[in-house]
Protein backbone atom coordinates (compact mmCIF):
# COMPACT_ATOMS: atom_id res chain seq x y z
CA UNK A 1 0.00 0.00 0.00
CA UNK A 2 1.07 3.74 -0.80
CA UNK A 3 0.49 5.19 2.59
CA UNK A 4 -1.90 4.58 5.33
CA UNK A 5 -3.96 6.78 7.41
CA UNK A 6 -6.49 6.90 9.96
CA UNK A 7 -9.84 7.17 8.93
CA UNK A 8 -10.92 9.65 11.73
CA UNK A 9 -11.87 11.95 8.78
CA UNK A 10 -15.47 11.63 7.88
CA UNK A 11 -15.65 13.21 4.52
CA UNK A 12 -13.42 9.82 3.16
CA UNK A 13 -16.37 7.75 4.02
CA UNK A 14 -18.62 7.57 0.82
CA UNK A 15 -15.15 8.06 -1.55
CA UNK A 16 -14.31 5.29 0.44
CA UNK A 17 -17.19 3.36 -0.37
CA UNK A 18 -17.13 4.42 -4.01
CA UNK A 19 -13.52 3.22 -4.31
CA UNK A 20 -14.50 -0.05 -2.55
CA UNK A 21 -17.29 -1.16 -4.50
CA UNK A 22 -15.92 -0.15 -8.11
CA UNK A 23 -12.76 -1.80 -7.04
CA UNK A 24 -13.60 -5.06 -5.64
CA UNK A 25 -11.13 -3.51 -2.61
CA UNK A 26 -11.95 -3.09 1.35
CA UNK A 27 -12.44 0.22 2.29
CA UNK A 28 -9.75 0.02 4.07
CA UNK A 29 -7.44 -0.36 1.76
CA UNK A 30 -9.49 2.38 -0.44
CA UNK A 31 -8.88 4.63 2.65
CA UNK A 32 -5.22 3.90 2.50
CA UNK A 33 -4.86 5.14 -1.14
CA UNK A 34 -6.78 8.42 -0.18
CA UNK A 35 -4.76 11.61 0.60
CA UNK A 36 -6.38 15.05 1.75
CA UNK A 37 -4.57 18.18 0.97
CA UNK A 38 -5.69 21.59 0.89
CA UNK A 39 -9.31 20.69 -0.19
CA UNK A 40 -9.12 18.74 -2.18
CA UNK A 41 -8.16 14.98 -2.69
CA UNK A 42 -5.64 12.35 -4.16
CA UNK A 43 -6.49 8.94 -4.92
CA UNK A 44 -3.33 7.25 -5.73
CA UNK A 45 -4.22 3.56 -6.38
CA UNK A 46 -1.37 0.77 -6.67
CA UNK A 47 -2.77 -1.11 -9.94
CA UNK A 48 -4.11 0.05 -13.43
CA UNK A 49 -7.79 0.90 -13.52
CA UNK A 50 -7.98 4.07 -15.61
CA UNK A 51 -10.68 3.53 -17.96
CA UNK A 52 -12.76 3.44 -14.49
CA UNK A 53 -11.60 6.62 -13.09
CA UNK A 54 -14.97 8.44 -14.72
CA UNK A 55 -17.00 6.49 -13.58
CA UNK A 56 -15.37 7.12 -9.52
CA UNK A 57 -15.35 11.17 -10.50
CA UNK A 58 -19.63 10.73 -11.57
CA UNK A 59 -20.32 8.94 -8.82
CA UNK A 60 -18.43 10.64 -6.20
CA UNK A 61 -20.23 14.00 -7.40
CA UNK A 62 -23.61 11.84 -7.14
CA UNK A 63 -22.42 11.22 -3.30
CA UNK A 64 -22.17 15.27 -3.22
CA UNK A 65 -17.92 14.84 -2.76
CA UNK A 66 -17.42 18.82 -3.85
CA UNK A 67 -14.00 18.78 -3.22
CA UNK A 68 -11.34 18.66 -6.88
CA UNK A 69 -10.62 15.01 -7.17
CA UNK A 70 -7.64 13.89 -8.38
CA UNK A 71 -7.07 10.26 -9.06
CA UNK A 72 -3.91 8.56 -10.30
CA UNK A 73 -1.86 5.41 -11.34
CA UNK A 74 0.92 4.66 -8.75
CA UNK A 75 2.16 0.97 -9.07
CA UNK A 76 4.59 -0.39 -6.94
CA UNK A 77 7.85 -2.31 -7.24
CA UNK A 78 7.04 -5.71 -5.77
CA UNK A 79 9.85 -8.13 -4.02
CA UNK A 80 11.52 -10.76 -6.45
CA UNK A 81 13.64 -13.23 -5.26
CA UNK A 82 16.71 -12.07 -8.00
CA UNK A 83 17.97 -8.68 -8.90
CA UNK A 84 15.35 -6.80 -10.56
CA UNK A 85 15.56 -5.69 -14.10
CA UNK A 86 16.38 -1.95 -14.17
CA UNK A 87 14.09 0.45 -14.52
CA UNK A 88 11.42 -2.62 -14.64
CA UNK A 89 8.70 -2.73 -11.61
CA UNK A 90 7.34 -6.08 -12.20
CA UNK A 91 7.72 -8.81 -14.21
CA UNK A 92 4.77 -10.95 -15.36
CA UNK A 93 5.79 -14.45 -16.40
CA UNK A 94 2.65 -15.80 -19.12
CA UNK A 95 2.59 -19.45 -19.20
CA UNK A 96 1.24 -22.17 -20.94
CA UNK A 97 1.41 -26.39 -20.17
CA UNK A 98 0.02 -26.34 -23.78
CA UNK A 99 0.86 -25.33 -27.02
CA UNK A 100 -1.32 -23.51 -29.19
CA UNK A 101 -3.85 -22.26 -26.57
CA UNK A 102 -3.56 -18.70 -27.07
CA UNK A 103 -0.67 -17.74 -24.83
CA UNK A 104 1.06 -15.25 -26.77
CA UNK A 105 -1.89 -13.58 -28.54
CA UNK A 106 -3.23 -13.66 -24.43
CA UNK A 107 -0.18 -12.07 -23.85
CA UNK A 108 0.15 -8.80 -26.39
CA UNK A 109 -3.60 -8.15 -25.77
CA UNK A 110 -3.33 -7.57 -22.21
CA UNK A 111 -0.21 -5.69 -22.74
CA UNK A 112 -2.17 -3.20 -24.92
CA UNK A 113 -5.11 -3.69 -22.74
CA UNK A 114 -2.54 -2.73 -19.01
CA UNK A 115 -1.32 0.02 -20.94
CA UNK A 116 -4.94 1.41 -21.71
CA UNK A 117 -5.23 0.59 -17.55
CA UNK A 118 -3.02 3.34 -17.41
CA UNK A 119 0.29 1.18 -16.51
CA UNK A 120 3.17 1.24 -18.49
CA UNK A 121 3.85 -1.79 -20.28
CA UNK A 122 6.81 -3.66 -21.85
CA UNK A 123 6.66 -7.45 -23.97
CA UNK A 124 9.53 -9.66 -23.89
CA UNK A 125 9.22 -12.66 -26.02
CA UNK A 126 11.16 -15.36 -24.77
CA UNK A 127 9.39 -18.00 -27.02
CA UNK A 128 12.98 -18.08 -28.11
CA UNK A 129 11.62 -21.54 -30.39
CA UNK A 130 8.52 -19.75 -32.21
CA UNK A 131 8.48 -16.08 -31.27
CA UNK A 132 5.16 -14.81 -32.68
CA UNK A 133 5.49 -11.57 -30.58
CA UNK A 134 6.79 -9.33 -33.59
CA UNK A 135 4.05 -10.53 -36.02
CA UNK A 136 1.45 -10.16 -33.51
CA UNK A 137 2.83 -6.11 -32.96
CA UNK A 138 3.04 -5.87 -36.95
CA UNK A 139 6.79 -5.41 -37.05
CA UNK A 140 8.71 -8.32 -38.02
CA UNK A 141 11.33 -6.40 -40.36
CA UNK A 142 12.15 -3.91 -37.61
CA UNK A 143 15.68 -4.50 -35.63
CA UNK A 144 16.03 -2.97 -32.46
CA UNK A 145 19.05 -0.21 -32.60
CA UNK A 146 22.41 -0.19 -30.46
CA UNK A 147 24.58 2.46 -29.64
CA UNK A 148 28.01 0.42 -28.04
CA UNK A 149 26.83 -2.73 -29.89
CA UNK A 150 25.90 -4.61 -25.96
CA UNK A 151 22.80 -3.01 -25.24
CA UNK A 152 19.69 -2.51 -27.34
CA UNK A 153 16.90 -0.38 -27.63
CA UNK A 154 13.32 -1.88 -27.47
CA UNK A 155 11.25 -1.40 -30.35
CA UNK A 156 7.98 0.39 -29.68
CA UNK A 157 4.76 -0.50 -31.16
CA UNK A 158 1.50 1.80 -30.75
CA UNK A 159 2.68 2.55 -26.38
CA UNK A 160 4.19 -0.91 -25.82
CA UNK A 161 7.88 -1.54 -25.84
CA UNK A 162 9.21 -4.89 -26.74
CA UNK A 163 11.82 -7.24 -27.58
CA UNK A 164 12.35 -10.65 -29.06
CA UNK A 165 14.41 -13.00 -30.49
CA UNK A 166 12.48 -12.75 -33.72
CA UNK A 167 13.53 -9.22 -34.11
CA UNK A 168 17.16 -10.49 -33.56
CA UNK A 169 18.30 -14.05 -35.64
CA UNK A 170 16.41 -15.61 -38.55
CA UNK A 171 13.37 -18.13 -37.38
CA UNK A 172 15.53 -20.98 -38.52
CA UNK A 173 18.77 -20.37 -36.44
CA UNK A 174 17.08 -20.15 -33.08
CA UNK A 175 14.64 -22.66 -33.50
CA UNK A 176 18.00 -25.08 -33.80
CA UNK A 177 19.67 -23.76 -30.02
CA UNK A 178 20.44 -26.10 -27.80
CA UNK A 179 19.11 -25.32 -24.08
CA UNK A 180 21.76 -23.19 -22.68
CA UNK A 181 22.26 -21.62 -25.50
CA UNK A 182 18.69 -20.74 -26.02
CA UNK A 183 18.89 -20.17 -22.29
CA UNK A 184 21.84 -17.42 -22.48
CA UNK A 185 20.12 -15.85 -25.29
CA UNK A 186 17.17 -14.81 -23.03
CA UNK A 187 19.40 -13.98 -20.51
CA UNK A 188 20.73 -11.25 -22.25
CA UNK A 189 17.58 -10.24 -24.36
CA UNK A 190 16.58 -9.41 -20.36
CA UNK A 191 19.27 -7.77 -19.04
CA UNK A 192 21.01 -6.30 -22.37
CA UNK A 193 17.75 -4.31 -23.35
CA UNK A 194 17.32 -0.52 -21.99
CA UNK A 195 13.92 -0.60 -20.92
CA UNK A 196 11.90 2.49 -20.32
CA UNK A 197 10.18 2.87 -16.78
CA UNK A 198 8.00 0.24 -16.52
CA UNK A 199 5.32 -0.55 -14.44
CA UNK A 200 4.68 -4.25 -16.14
CA UNK A 201 7.66 -6.47 -18.42
CA UNK A 202 4.87 -9.33 -19.94
CA UNK A 203 7.01 -12.01 -20.39
CA UNK A 204 5.88 -14.62 -23.37
CA UNK A 205 7.34 -17.89 -22.01
CA UNK A 206 7.64 -21.21 -24.59
CA UNK A 207 5.04 -23.28 -24.03
CA UNK A 208 5.78 -26.60 -21.57
CA UNK A 209 6.72 -27.08 -18.63
CA UNK A 210 10.05 -28.88 -19.33
CA UNK A 211 13.85 -28.09 -18.18
CA UNK A 212 14.05 -25.35 -20.59
CA UNK A 213 10.67 -23.12 -19.25
CA UNK A 214 12.00 -23.69 -15.83
CA UNK A 215 15.08 -22.20 -16.65
CA UNK A 216 13.99 -19.48 -18.60
CA UNK A 217 11.42 -18.81 -15.62
CA UNK A 218 14.61 -18.44 -13.39
CA UNK A 219 16.24 -16.37 -15.22
CA UNK A 220 14.45 -13.30 -15.23
CA UNK A 221 13.33 -11.81 -11.77
CA UNK A 222 9.87 -12.77 -11.77
CA UNK A 223 7.00 -11.40 -9.82
CA UNK A 224 4.40 -13.46 -10.65
CA UNK A 225 3.10 -15.70 -13.52
CA UNK A 226 -0.17 -15.99 -15.47
CA UNK A 227 -1.06 -19.52 -16.68
CA UNK A 228 -3.17 -19.42 -19.75
CA UNK A 229 -5.74 -22.55 -20.72
CA UNK A 230 -8.12 -23.29 -23.05
CA UNK A 231 -10.83 -24.86 -21.07
CA UNK A 232 -10.71 -28.78 -22.44
CA UNK A 233 -8.80 -31.26 -19.94
CA UNK A 234 -6.09 -32.07 -22.31
CA UNK A 235 -5.57 -28.57 -21.58
CA UNK A 236 -6.62 -28.00 -18.56
CA UNK A 237 -3.71 -31.24 -17.28
CA UNK A 238 -0.99 -29.24 -18.78
CA UNK A 239 -1.86 -26.52 -17.16
CA UNK A 240 -1.83 -27.95 -13.78
CA UNK A 241 1.83 -28.88 -14.67
CA UNK A 242 2.65 -25.17 -15.24
CA UNK A 243 1.22 -24.39 -11.84
CA UNK A 244 2.99 -26.82 -10.35
CA UNK A 245 5.98 -25.74 -12.31
CA UNK A 246 6.22 -22.03 -11.03
CA UNK A 247 5.68 -23.27 -7.06
CA UNK A 248 8.58 -25.23 -7.11
CA UNK A 249 10.96 -22.24 -8.20
CA UNK A 250 8.60 -19.54 -5.69
CA UNK A 251 7.23 -17.91 -8.42
CA UNK A 252 3.33 -17.06 -7.45
CA UNK A 253 0.77 -17.72 -9.66
CA UNK A 254 -1.09 -14.22 -9.97
CA UNK A 255 -4.19 -16.50 -12.15
CA UNK A 256 -5.53 -18.31 -14.93
CA UNK A 257 -6.84 -16.77 -17.64
CA UNK A 258 -9.53 -19.19 -19.39
CA UNK A 259 -8.93 -18.47 -23.15
CA UNK A 260 -11.32 -20.00 -26.10
CA UNK A 261 -14.15 -20.04 -23.33
CA UNK A 262 -17.02 -19.81 -25.78
CA UNK A 263 -18.38 -18.55 -28.95
CA UNK A 264 -20.91 -16.20 -29.05
CA UNK A 265 -22.82 -16.73 -32.61
CA UNK A 266 -22.55 -13.51 -34.21
CA UNK A 267 -26.61 -14.35 -35.62
CA UNK A 268 -28.52 -15.65 -32.52
CA UNK A 269 -26.20 -14.31 -29.68
CA UNK A 270 -26.05 -17.90 -28.20
CA UNK A 271 -22.90 -18.90 -26.15
CA UNK A 272 -21.60 -22.04 -27.38
CA UNK A 273 -18.32 -23.90 -24.76
CA UNK A 274 -16.72 -25.42 -27.97
CA UNK A 275 -13.49 -26.29 -25.92
CA UNK A 276 -15.94 -27.74 -23.22
CA UNK A 277 -17.29 -25.38 -20.13
CA UNK A 278 -15.43 -23.63 -17.03
CA UNK A 279 -12.72 -25.75 -17.02
CA UNK A 280 -10.06 -23.04 -15.94
CA UNK A 281 -12.54 -21.72 -13.49
CA UNK A 282 -12.58 -25.20 -11.65
CA UNK A 283 -8.69 -25.74 -11.92
CA UNK A 284 -8.30 -21.92 -10.20
CA UNK A 285 -10.90 -23.05 -7.53
CA UNK A 286 -9.17 -26.53 -7.36
CA UNK A 287 -5.35 -25.10 -7.57
CA UNK A 288 -7.13 -22.17 -4.56
CA UNK A 289 -5.49 -19.34 -7.47
CA UNK A 290 -7.75 -16.41 -9.11
CA UNK A 291 -9.61 -17.42 -12.69
CA UNK A 292 -8.74 -13.74 -13.99
CA UNK A 293 -10.37 -13.95 -17.16
CA UNK A 294 -12.35 -15.92 -19.39
CA UNK A 295 -12.29 -15.12 -23.09
CA UNK A 296 -13.78 -16.29 -25.69
CA UNK A 297 -13.01 -17.66 -29.37
CA UNK A 298 -13.22 -14.74 -31.57
CA UNK A 299 -12.24 -14.27 -35.03
CA UNK A 300 -11.32 -10.69 -34.44
CA UNK A 301 -8.91 -11.97 -31.78
CA UNK A 302 -6.91 -14.44 -34.04
CA UNK A 303 -7.38 -12.03 -37.48
CA UNK A 304 -5.89 -8.95 -35.38
CA UNK A 305 -3.07 -10.91 -33.62
CA UNK A 306 -1.90 -12.95 -36.90
CA UNK A 307 -2.26 -9.73 -39.11
CA UNK A 308 -0.04 -7.56 -36.81
CA UNK A 309 -3.04 -5.04 -35.81
CA UNK A 310 -3.52 -5.13 -31.67
CA UNK A 311 -7.26 -5.22 -31.06
CA UNK A 312 -6.93 -3.38 -28.32
CA UNK A 313 -5.67 -0.70 -30.69
CA UNK A 314 -7.62 -0.95 -33.78
CA UNK A 315 -11.00 -1.86 -31.98
CA UNK A 316 -10.48 -0.43 -28.31
CA UNK A 317 -14.27 -0.59 -27.96
CA UNK A 318 -14.67 -4.58 -29.15
CA UNK A 319 -16.73 -6.21 -26.74
CA UNK A 320 -13.42 -8.69 -26.04
CA UNK A 321 -11.13 -5.27 -25.78
CA UNK A 322 -13.64 -4.87 -22.59
CA UNK A 323 -13.04 -8.35 -21.85
CA UNK A 324 -9.25 -7.65 -22.00
CA UNK A 325 -9.07 -5.28 -20.25
CA UNK A 326 -11.69 -6.71 -17.35
CA UNK A 327 -9.07 -9.53 -17.35
CA UNK A 328 -6.20 -6.55 -17.13
CA UNK A 329 -7.42 -4.91 -14.47
CA UNK A 330 -8.25 -8.06 -12.44
CA UNK A 331 -4.54 -9.41 -12.64
CA UNK A 332 -2.87 -5.98 -11.80
CA UNK A 333 -5.17 -6.01 -8.82
CA UNK A 334 -4.59 -8.73 -7.86
CA UNK A 335 -0.20 -8.17 -8.02
CA UNK A 336 -0.56 -4.98 -5.71
CA UNK A 337 -3.31 -6.60 -3.35
CA UNK A 338 -4.07 -10.27 -3.04
CA UNK A 339 -0.55 -12.00 -3.25
CA UNK A 340 1.92 -12.80 -0.48
CA UNK A 341 4.64 -11.08 -1.83
CA UNK A 342 5.32 -8.76 0.88
CA UNK A 343 5.51 -5.12 0.87
CA UNK A 344 6.00 -2.85 -1.95
CA UNK A 345 9.22 -1.77 -2.00
CA UNK A 346 8.39 1.80 -2.05
CA UNK A 347 11.71 2.80 -3.61
CA UNK A 348 12.33 5.61 -6.17
CA UNK A 349 13.17 4.94 -9.38
CA UNK A 350 13.98 7.95 -10.68
CA UNK A 351 11.71 7.36 -13.11
CA UNK A 352 9.50 10.15 -14.07
CA UNK A 353 6.17 9.55 -16.22
N1 LIG B 1 -9.44 -16.06 -28.09
C1 LIG B 1 -9.07 -16.37 -29.33
N2 LIG B 1 -9.97 -16.39 -30.36
C2 LIG B 1 -9.59 -16.70 -31.64
N3 LIG B 1 -8.33 -17.01 -31.98
C3 LIG B 1 -7.40 -17.01 -31.00
C4 LIG B 1 -7.71 -16.68 -29.65
N4 LIG B 1 -6.55 -16.73 -28.92
C5 LIG B 1 -5.58 -17.08 -29.79
N5 LIG B 1 -6.07 -17.24 -31.04
C6 LIG B 1 -5.36 -17.65 -32.25
O1 LIG B 1 -4.92 -19.00 -32.03
C7 LIG B 1 -3.64 -19.20 -32.64
C8 LIG B 1 -2.64 -19.64 -31.57
O2 LIG B 1 -2.46 -18.57 -30.67
P1 LIG B 1 -1.04 -18.22 -30.05
O3 LIG B 1 0.02 -18.20 -31.08
O4 LIG B 1 -1.24 -17.03 -29.20
O5 LIG B 1 -0.87 -19.53 -29.15
P2 LIG B 1 0.34 -19.96 -28.24
O6 LIG B 1 -0.26 -20.68 -27.10
O7 LIG B 1 1.21 -18.78 -27.93
O8 LIG B 1 1.10 -20.91 -29.22
P3 LIG B 1 2.58 -21.53 -29.08
O9 LIG B 1 2.36 -22.75 -28.27
O10 LIG B 1 2.93 -21.84 -30.50
O11 LIG B 1 3.46 -20.52 -28.46
C9 LIG B 1 -3.26 -17.88 -33.29
O12 LIG B 1 -3.65 -17.91 -34.64
C10 LIG B 1 -4.10 -16.85 -32.52
O13 LIG B 1 -4.37 -15.70 -33.29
Amino acid sequence: MIFSRSNKDNSLGPLAEILATTFAITEQEAVACCQQHGDGITVRLPFAAQTLHPQVQQQAAQAGITAPLTIETDIQAKQTQHKRLNRVRNVIAVGSGKGGVGKSATCVNLAFALMQEGARVGILDADIYGPSVPIMLGNPDDHPGSDDGKHLHPLSRHGVVANSIGYLVPPDKASIWRGPMASRALQQLAQDTLWPALDYLLVDLPPGTGDIQLTLAQQIPVTGALIVTTPQDLALADARKGIAMFNKVNIPVLGIVENMSYFQCPSCGDKHAIFSQHGGMSLAEREGVACVGQLPLDISVREHADGGTPLLVSQPDHPVSQAYRDCARQVSRTLALDLGLGDDLGIDLMEKR
